[in-house]
């Protein structure tokens, strides 16, 4: 490793003339103050570098038990921030209150690397140890600290950069510091502002973990905050009284620390009593309610529940039924079936370099329940690829749960996710229903057009992957959820962050690692996957003329492989056993030709394959066409309409959106009634 002692001399002169003659940049304060401890108090010099001071493993089991809660909330959110960094050359670092490390992220090399300057666990990394550091100064200021490459105290450390942040358990003392480490010393200020949010996730865990037979209550002065980061978190005793607050409770209270908040009755902090907000919540489904400070005669919306130790079992909501209430046992059992069930689509190939490196990469990370965000185009196999990446991975014995977040109807899309109990709402199903994340629990999410979930929505999404719990509307029950999370968007998120559309805190939770998927025209494997598809679509028997093949092969496929299989499945039913050429291929090669027909024997009497929507979104049995539903006459025309200007726009949904002056989403909601099936064939 290249972190040189080179030049300490003179690093060793600037420590020692800084701080004799006072400090020289006023920026530098923390770092100066930690020189001079170091000199004065700890009796370091800069020109004798110490032997890292290590643990034995003996002694470090002790603090591994102290710890334990602390390490066992951080773990899940430090592998998320070192994925997100994206840095092969950083470890993201946790100590204990002695300055001690008690885990550790990085890559192997890094780790084989930089354990000889004393990273790993085990490792002290105090002032009084390891002079000026991140994780040393950060305990010995309470305070973020970002040492870059010469703030160190000792040479041996100058290839470095560290910045740390405390994180505070629930009385309000440090609990630990998390630190990033790190051989590059950019983007330190967007680091300290990662960090921070990652403490607070810690926090709030924390507090979760530590307070689980209390009340939990979230708050904020605006309503879309509850349930985010922002949002100020209280765990109150069944009398009503303050048992721990979060860092924004404390500041939204205009409260200075935890003494002050702690056995403060509700009534006090609110103006109301405890059962009359668990009442209330429960009554509005946990959306916030509105409720006032005593004194400051301030707003704020909160939402109480039940303590999570008194989660009822999973069967309270699980009544065996027609309408889609599924039991535990039965599914397990569709479970089982739906594995056996489930084809890869005929003819998937993944052969192309960057997508079959992308599809390692999103195995391996999602292993360590790192999220997978996709790009790319309509129709290049985002949700193949996510089905592909869930059936490699540890959770495939469970169920590939799929949900459009744009083809759902905006008032729909909260009791799909989250389920409900019977009679919820007013057109609830008798039996209640379990949501899509419970349907996930042992395997995985996959949220495809994430960014056409609404903005209400996204804060109850982010609580459930912080909290991984689950709440149904109409019911005061959590169900603690495990699963596995990838989420596809054919649009740019940080653009829609920017924009204020999208949140960008669950786009941090979202983008563990974001991958994206080739477009067809740019993929090695095109004449794998033509073929490949060309036999699905032809029961095997489909022969291409090399004319055919040539034109396929140089298409440019803007609606990718949807309109690949679309456009092969219309070629094999007019070729009709003979070989496919030319003339198969009708308008599409002609540039902004017309569309390519569809022939009427291959395909329900009005359009493409109609699936239920419900048939294609569970990952369940390969659906079997159903006949098409009753549509009165206007509706027939509409759809009849729709489906030509899909054909004429390939498939691509955005550009018909376009053509018509409508949302995607719109449109989605009306392809929806009308039974038109887009993501599948
Ligand atoms: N690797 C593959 N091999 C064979 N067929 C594939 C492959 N990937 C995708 N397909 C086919 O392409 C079509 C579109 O795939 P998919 O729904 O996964 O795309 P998408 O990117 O999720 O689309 P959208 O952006 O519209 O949600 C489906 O018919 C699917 O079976």
């Amino acid at each position: 490793m290249t972190l040189v002692l080179q030049g300490h001399d003179r690093h060793a002169d600037r420590i020692l003339d800084v701080v004799r003659n006072g400090l020289q940049d006023p920026g530098n304060e923390v770092v100066t103050r930690s020189w001079m401890r170091c000199l004065n108090e700890y009796q370091l010099h800069p020109e004798h570098p110490r032997e890292p001071a290590i643990i034995s493993s003996a002694a470090m089991q002790s603090r591994f038990e102290r710890q334990a809660d602390v390490i066992e909330c951080a773990r899940y959110e430090m592998t998320t921030l070192y994925q997100q960094l994206g840095d092969a050359e950083s470890a993201v670092v946790l100590t204990d209150t002695d300055g001690a490390i008690v885990h550790m992220v990085s890559s192997p090399e890094f780790a084989a690397e930089s354990a000889p300057l004393g990273l790993r666990v085990g490792a002290v990394w105090s002032e009084r140890e390891a002079g000026t550091n991140g994780m040393g100064t950060c305990l010995a200021s309470a305070s973020p600290v970002s040492i870059r490459r010469e703030d160190h105290f000792f040479s041996q450390f100058t290839g470095l950069t560290c910045s740390a942040v405390p994180v505070f358990d629930p009385s309000g003392e440090i609990a630990a510091v998390l630190d990033v480490t790190s051989r590059s010393s950019l983007m330190q200020q967007h680091l300290l502002v990662l960090l921070g949010m990652t403490a607070r996730m810690i926090e709030n865990r924390l507090i979760d973990r530590r307070f689980s037979n209390a009340h939990p209550l979230h708050f904020h002065s605006r309503p879309e905050f509850v349930y985010t980061l922002h949002e100020g978190k209280l765990a109150v005793d069944g009398d009503g009284r303050v048992l721990a607050a979060n860092r924004s409770a404390l500041f939204q209270l205009g409260l200075q620390s935890m003494d002050e908040v702690r056995s403060r009755r509700i009534e006090d902090l609110f103006q109301t009593s405890l059962e009359d907000m668990l009442q209330r919540s429960s009554s509005s489904s946990f959306h916030p309610v509105v409720t006032y400070r005593t004194n400051a005669a301030l707003r704020f919306f909160a939402v109480a529940r039940r303590p999570a130790s008194d989660a009822a079992p999973l069967r309270a909501l699980s009544t065996p039924a027609a309408g889609g209430g599924v039991s535990a046992s039965s599914l397990a059992g569709r479970s089982a079936a739906a594995r056996a069930a489930r084809p890869a689509p005929a003819g998937a190939t993944f052969k192309d370099v960057r997508l079959a490196a992308h599809l390692e990469t999103a195995r391996r990370v999602i292993t360590r329940q790192t999220p997978v965000l996709l790009r790319g185009e309509t129709g290049s196999g985002k949700e193949v690829f996510a089905r592909a990446v869930h059936d490699g991975s540890p959770h495939a014995h469970g169920n590939f749960v799929a949900v459009n977040c744009a083809s759902l109807p905006e008032t729909l899309i909260e009791s799909e996710l989250f389920g409900y109990r019977a009679g919820a709402f007013t057109g609830a199903q008798r039996t209640g229903r379990r949501g899509k994340i419970l349907q996930a629990d042992g395997g995985t999410l996959f949220l495809d057009e994430i960014a056409d979930m609404p903005l209400e929505l996204q804060a109850r999404l982010l609580r459930v992957l912080d909290e991984r719990q689950v709440t149904p509307l109409g019911t005061e029950e959590t169900h603690p959820v495990d699963f596995q999370l990838i989420s596809a968007s054919h649009g740019h998120l940080p653009d829609l962050v920017r924009e204020g559309r999208f949140r960008e805190d669950l786009y941090y939770r979202l983008a563990g690692i974001e991958l994206t998927l080739p477009p067809l025209r740019e993929r090695s494997d095109k004449r794998e996957l033509i073929h490949g598809l060309l036999a699905s679509e032809s029961g095997g028997d489909g022969v291409l003329s090399p004319e055919a093949e040539r034109l396929l092969l140089e298409y440019a496929w803007p609606g990718n492989i949807r309109q690949l299989r679309h456009v092969l499945r219309s070629a094999a039913a007019l070729a009709d056993g003979k070989p496919i050429g030319r003339e198969h291929l009708p308008s599409l090669f002609a540039d902004g030709g017309p569309a390519v027909p569809r022939p009427q024997a291959a395909l329900p009497p009005a359009g493409p394959a109609v699936l239920p929507a419900e048939a294609v979104a569970d990952g369940g049995e390969a659906p079997e066409p159903a006949p098409l539903p009753k549509l009165n006459p206007i509706q027939a025309n509409e759809r009849q309409v729709l489906l030509q200007m899909l054909e004429q726009h390939r498939w691509n949904v955005s550009n018909v959106a376009k053509a018509l002056d409508v949302s995607r989403n719109t449109l989605y909601r009306k392809l929806h009634k009308l039974h038109i099936e887009i993501s599948h064939p």
